[in-house]
């Protein structure tokens, strides 16, 4: 047995056992031992979309050519609109992603229809009002919008709405087409001089501010979370919502539909407004209460309104507020300029073509944001953790349930220098994955292990070193449970198995308290024996015997001749009666098959 080309090391992270590993430069023949290249993926297989088949994305609402261009040399697309909700529950079950604007309602019943095989959903747009994005998490289904394409656009109709209210452009245009010629009717109120209070500071909001400004207004914002000195920038006052109320002559809504925003605008909000105010809604209809409205209107308390979105599109056609000669309507238009529509497409295709790659999009709205440069230094981190998970949880054969999980980081970067929530969630998905039927990914992995009672505590140790690689190495333990594999149980009674990068793979370092050195692929067998010359040989002649090949294999020992741990990676799953035969040879005490 040539067990003398091995080559006997330590780790880096402790001195306690020492560590005996066939480097990937030797051949044992004895065990045909092969070590191929890694298959590194070059992406985050997050959500799992099935790549081998070409995805079948379904588009329910008018998008440009754009956008339908980039996703057809992607995917499957089927534009399919103006379906019905049970159309769209009935079709959705066939669909990878889902691209609509604000006219589909993308609702809990057909996150439930899609039956898990929805990933992503794509709002060609920015309020994302119209999709239950507590439904889409629980399904693991990504949401992503676009959020800039249309801005422009949607400040445009803002202006728009604002000089055609005070000039009274659409009534006129309507009196002049009856054959009437009301030239004293149709007088208008200038803008000039006047003060605006824009609700809601963010993109519109501030395109808004920029525009009106250029129109000779005096312009005042009220956003509780938009930054004091981006205003001040653009000669905006920020001020508090009751000063908006009480001093604008116009008041031009920017915010989303939120639960805090719905009926902003309401009997109480109207009555501390400056007489003959006038109202532009660009936003959404649900932020003015409808009714109070139309009563503040007929009180005079609103002189004019001009209304861009409705509480209930298309709103009821012989509505008091849609038919009020002093409200000015149009049918939810402030996206649709042939710019924005392009911009748009574009922006949401590539943002759900990615995400069905398995990149994480930059435009997600359910799940953490984490910048590019961070993702990709924490890629092979991120296989890493789902390995480890996947390997702690096999090994657990019985006890309270695997309810209490501790991860350890080890890192030589400040603990505020290191973003776990992408780890934290690999983790997971490889804990849950293999014991339940329930899909995965960084969307719903805090919510799923929360449903299950899962609970994950994290631990950061600071290490000495430079702080160029973000992590050393990723440690999961799982508490009061008992192990298949008795040698991973440590010293303080958990399941431990831990894990390093070498370059750029993941490798599996220790189990319980035995240090050892496997490349994570393929599969691997644990086996622990009483330390003697020929054991790697016996295993190896077996697995050669039943043509499964070895890719990686290491021996961790307490001392020499005492007890060991042989850590095997193998490219095929070994058959029942080849792992019988190896529980078989003498010396050998336990052995455990686990898939990574
Ligand atoms: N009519 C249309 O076709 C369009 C409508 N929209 C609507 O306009 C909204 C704004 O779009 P963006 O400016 O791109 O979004 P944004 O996210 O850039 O800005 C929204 C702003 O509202 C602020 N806000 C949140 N709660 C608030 C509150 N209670 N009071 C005051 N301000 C509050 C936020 O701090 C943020 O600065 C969207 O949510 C969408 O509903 C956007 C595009 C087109
Ligand atoms: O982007 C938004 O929030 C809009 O309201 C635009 O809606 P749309 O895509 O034109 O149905």
């Amino acid at each position: 047995m040539a067990t003398s080309a091995t080559n006997l090391r330590t780790t880096s992270l402790s001195h306690k056992l020492s560590s005996l590993s066939i480097s990937s430069n030797n051949k044992l023949s004895a065990f045909s031992l092969t070590v191929r290249q890694p298959r590194l993926k070059s992406r985050f297989i997050v959500l799992s979309a099935n790549l081998d088949a070409k995805p079948t994305v379904l588009v329910a609402e008018k998008l440009g050519e754009a956008g339908l261009k980039l996703l057809k040399e992607f995917a499957n697309v089927d534009c399919s609109y103006n379906l019905s909700p049970e159309e769209l529950c009935t079709k959705i079950s066939l669909c990878d992603a889902l691209i609509v604007r604000s006219g589909t309602k993308v609702n809990r019943e057909v996150f439930e229809s899609s039956g898990g095989r929805l990933k992503v959903v794509g709002r060609a747009g920015v309020g994302i009002d119209n999709v239950d994005l507590a439904a889409a998490t629980e399904h693991g289904c990504l949401v992503v919008n676009a959020p800039t394409a249309n801005t422009v656009a949607a400040a445009e109709h803002g202006i728009s709405l604002l000089a055609a209210m005070a000039r009274n452009v659409a009534q006129a245009d309507a009196s002049v087409k009856a054959g009437k010629w009301q030239r004293n009717k149709y007088v208008g109120v200038s803008l000039v001089g006047k003060t605006l209070a824009v609700m809601g500071f963010g993109k519109v909001g501030s395109e808004v501010a920029r525009r009106a400004k250029g129109l000779g207004m005096h312009v005042i914002a009220h956003d509780p979370y938009a930054p004091a000195d981006r205003a001040r920038a653009i000669g905006v006052d920020l001020v508090s919502f009751e000063e908006a109320l009480a001093t604008a002559d116009f008041i031009s809504l920017h915010m989303p539909l939120t639960p805090t925003t719905s009926k902003m605008l309401n009997d109480e909000t109207f009555a501390k407004m400056k007489k003959g105010v006038r109202i532009v809604n660009v936003a959404r209809g649900g932020v003015i209460d409808e009714e109070a409205l139309v009563k503040a209107i007929d009180a005079g308390i609103v002189a004019q309104a001009a209304l861009d979105v409705f509480t209930e599109e298309p709103p009821p056609k012989d509505g008091n507020l849609v038919q009020h000669e002093k409200v000015t309507v149009t049918p939810h238009l402030g996206a649709s300029t042939v710019e924005a529509q392009e911009g748009v497409a574009i922006e949401i295709a590539e943002a759900v073509v990615g995400a069905l790659k398995g990149e994480l999009a930059a435009t997600a709205v359910n799940a953490p944001m984490v910048p590019a440069e961070v993702l990709t230094e924490l890629k092979p981190y991120v296989m890493l953790a789902e390995k480890l998970g996947r390997l702690a949880v096999q090994l657990v054969a019985g006890g309270s349930g695997v309810k209490s999980v501790k991860v350890t980081y080890g890192s030589p970067r400040a603990p505020d220098d290191l973003d776990t929530r992408l780890l934290r969630a690999m983790i997971t998905k490889g804990l849950i994955e293999p014991i339940s039927s329930v899909f995965v990914n960084l969307v719903n992995a805090d919510f799923t292990a929360k449903q299950r009672g899962l609970r994950i505590t994290e631990e950061r140790i600071t290490l000495d070193g430079s702080p160029e690689s973000p992590l050393d190495f990723i440690q999961v333990q799982i508490a009061n449970v008992e192990s298949k594999f008795a040698s991973a149980i440590s010293e303080t009674g958990e399941i431990k198995v831990e894990g390093q990068v070498k370059d750029g793979i993941p490798h599996l370092t220790k189990v319980g308290s035995f240090e050892v050195d496997v490349s994570l692929e393929g599969s691997l067998i644990l086996c622990r024996q009483v330390d003697q010359p020929g054991m790697i040989g016996k295993v190896g002649s077996v697995l050669g015997e039943e043509n499964v090949n070895i890719s990686f294999m290491s021996v961790g020992r307490i001392a020499p001749r005492k007890q060991a741990v042989m850590a095997i990676g193998v490219d095929e799953q070994p058959k029942k009666e080849t792992l019988k035969r190896i529980g078989e040879i003498p010396a050998i005490e336990e052995f455990v098959f686990l898939k990574l």
